[in-house]
């Protein structure tokens, strides 16, 4: 069905759903683009509106390879769109929920490519501020990097800030996706360049490793864990890699690499990566395993609904047509941040926490806990089913005399 936007646009097919809109497959009077339409709600938000307006030469000023491009925004009636470089392959997130981990020669390719994205960004003045995988695409048109590794691109630029900005964003609140906030974000600096270089650092980590470093479980929980703990190295990492994971999740902003360097570092690896398989990682965590602290809870009600673990799914344009993917997942949102002593309690919950060092740890302890709750419940099980058993028992060996008697009298009388 195809559909006019703008006098300039027109869309045919749904390639994708975000939080914020719906991307379309398009054209334009250059040849193919991508269109993402904002939600109705949000367009019809005028302060919202004013926003993108204001930022639009800041929106499309980026030109960069590993940048996708937005070339016009649209503000048409109930229209609010952004009209986009057309990326043909899929999405990070995509790939890694395909793949479950990347080889390290990929995955420090991906990121290098992206570093040189948000270097580009950040010497224009732009933060990105929710970077993450599902605002990776590969491009899957263009000749492989190193290793065969797709090339990437980051898009959604301020797409996040823009949305939440307006109506929600305060002081109090804080706007990205939980697992990738640097913990100066959750502490109430205003958030700078670094920001960018932590949340790409923990997809790094879990491009090589299948999880992110602080994630699982409640918001609180994961915010405490960005604000006070340490990532413990992981078994088979290159060194390396490790190395440069650690400088860019540090917690002092300014002790992080920039966007440049960390590219040229990765890049300098790549020949010491070549033929290294993917990290050996045990299976999945359960994020819903982990109940909240009660300092935890208040975050709860973000996490309702929200699924902040919940992962999509769905190609930018596929390159084997396929059925449309839906991918409606709330990636993004808007928290509220937690005060001085929130955090404070959350540092004494982790010191009385010494026991279980690492994230991994810490959920491993949660799954031994249920596991110790199944087998203390079939122990009750079994006790109370020889206890009745006995009692029964007992009961049957005192009256048993007795119906013996009668039975042997009853089976004999009529023989007699
Ligand atoms: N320029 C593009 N070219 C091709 N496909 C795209 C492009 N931009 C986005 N997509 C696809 O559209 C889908 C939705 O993207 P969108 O940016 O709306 O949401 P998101 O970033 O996945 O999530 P959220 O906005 O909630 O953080 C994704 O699957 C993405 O792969």
């Amino acid at each position: 069905m195809a559909r006019k936007i703008g006098s300039r646009y027109t869309v045919h097919q749904v390639i994708g759903r975000g939080s914020a809109g719906t991307v379309w497959l398009g054209e334009g009077p250059d040849g193919p683009v991508a269109v993402k339409l904002l939600r109705e709600d949000l367009a019809a938000d005028q302060v919202l509106v004013g926003r993108f307006v204001q930022e639009r030469t800041a929106l499309t000023c980026l030109d960069h390879p590993r940048v996708v491009g937005v070339h016009d925004m649209v503000v048409d009636g109930s229209d609010l769109a952004l009209v986009m470089d057309l990326v043909q392959g899929t999405d990070l997130r995509t790939r890694l929920e395909h793949d479950g981990v990347l080889a390290p020669l990929v995955a420090a390719s991906v990121i290098a490519d992206v570093a040189d994205g948000l270097a580009a960004a950040h010497a224009a003045g732009i933060v990105h501020r929710d970077v993450k995988p599902e605002n990776v695409l590969l491009d899957l048109a263009a000749p492989p990097g190193p290793g065969g590794a797709p090339r990437a691109k980051l898009t959604d630029f301020g797409i996040a800030r823009l949305v939440d900005a307006p109506r929600r964003t305060r002081a109090t609140r804080i706007i990205g996706t939980p697992d990738y906030l640097a913990p100066e974000i959750i502490e109430g600096l205003e958030p700078r360049a670094a920001v960018d270089i932590y949340a790409l650092a923990t997809v790094l980590y879990e491009l090589l490793t299948g999880t992110t470093p602080f994630g699982g479980g409640h918001t609180g929980a994961v915010l405490r864990r960005h604000v006070t703990e340490n990532v413990p190295p992981v078994e088979g990492m290159p060194d390396g890699l490790w190395r440069i994971i650690s400088e860019c999740l540090a917690k002092a902003p300014a002790s992080r690499l920039r966007a440049s360097e960390l590219a040229s570092r990765l890049r300098l690896l790549l020949p010491e990566l070549a033929g290294v398989g993917p990290l050996a990682v045990p299976a999945q965590r359960t994020a819903t395993e982990e109940a909240p602290t009660p300092g935890e809870a208040v975050y709860a009600e973000a996490d309702a609904g929200r699924g902040t673990h919940r992962r999509r799914r769905g190609p930018a344009v596929p390159l084997v047509p396929g059925p449309t993917p839906d991918s409606t997942r709330d990636t993004h949102t808007s928290l509220r941040r937690p005060s001085a002593g929130e955090l404070a309690s959350y540092a004494e919950e982790s010191r009385a926490q010494r026991t279980q060092p690492a994230p991994g740890a810490h959920r491993r302890t949660r799954a031994q806990q249920i596991r110790r709750r199944r087998t203390l419940a079939v122990l009750i099980a079994v006790i109370l089913l020889l206890a009745g058993a006995a009692a029964a028992w007992t009961a049957f060996a005192a009256e048993a005399p007795a119906h013996a008697a009668g039975a042997l009298s009853g089976a004999w009388h009529p023989r007699l």
